[in-house]
């Protein structure tokens, strides 16, 4: 099995993984918990308008602030506060990513990195591109570590100079803990008074559940 590590788009046409570490993915996995379909949407208008065609919850954020008028932001450990038939979800960077990937799409990051490579294993049959979101497309450390440590379970296949580089680099967990806190996107969560968040985002395999993006949208566990 190939697999290969790419930011903000994907050439797979076989297993795409999404990673937004800062937050999206471990956002889309805690609500996975508790939402029956949970439509990631890349802007405000196309969210507010699917949230009233489906009543609802409707989550979001731009530049880590809550959307005015949302009923929460993009916080893992807010989201889990809220459960319902659909949650209507739209962020900065991961959800802007999945609309323009035509393969098939995990969701990852710690919180699910082993499940998220068994099931990419299951998934895929010759390519697993790994997706880091970045951050307005440059490169965003955390995602990178992410890829890494989910990269971590499928170190005895074929991986691409970048997927073994974020493997490698991911190797210690002091030194990858110690580099997502001080990341861009930590500090400016810090900022917002949201470094729980970070914290809770850095636990490793909180969930056996990978929500899988499909025809606009993701199934929730239940
Ligand atoms: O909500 C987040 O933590 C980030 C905001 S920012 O891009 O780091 O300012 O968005 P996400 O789409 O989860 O990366
Ligand atoms: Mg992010």
């Amino acid at each position: 099995m190939k697999v290969s590590l790419s930011l903000d788009s994907s050439y797979s046409e076989d297993v795409a993984v999404v990673v937004d570490v800062l937050r999206a993915s471990t956002t889309i996995t805690v609500a996975a918990q508790n939402f029956g379909k949970i439509i990631p949407v890349k802007s405000i208008d196309d969210a507010q308008y699917l949230a009233k065609k489906y009543d609802a919850i409707l989550a979001g954020e731009r530049r880590g602030a809550a959307i005015k008028g949302f009923d929460t932001g993009n916080s893992p450990r807010e989201i889990s506060n809220f459960h319902g038939d659909v949650l209507v979800i739209t962020t900065s960077n991961g959800t802007r990513i999945m609309e323009g990937i035509k393969a098939k799409i995990l969701i990852g990051s710690f919180v699910n990195a082993r499940a998220v490579a068994k099931e990419a294993l299951n998934l895929a049959s010759s390519h697993i591109e790994l997706v880091m979101a970045g951050v307005e497309g440059r490169f965003a450390i955390e995602d990178y570590l992410g890829a890494g440590e989910i990269i971590s379970h499928l170190q005895e296949h074929n991986l691409d100079e970048n997927a073994m580089g974020a493997y490698m680099a991911s190797l210690n967990e002091n030194m990858v803990n110690n580099a997502v806190k001080n990341s861009r996107s930590a500090r400016r969560l810090g900022e917002l008074g949201l470094s729980e968040d970070v914290n809770f985002c850095l636990k490793r395999n909180l969930y056996d559940h990978v929500p899988v993006y499909a025809n606009g949208s993701i199934t929730g566990a239940q």
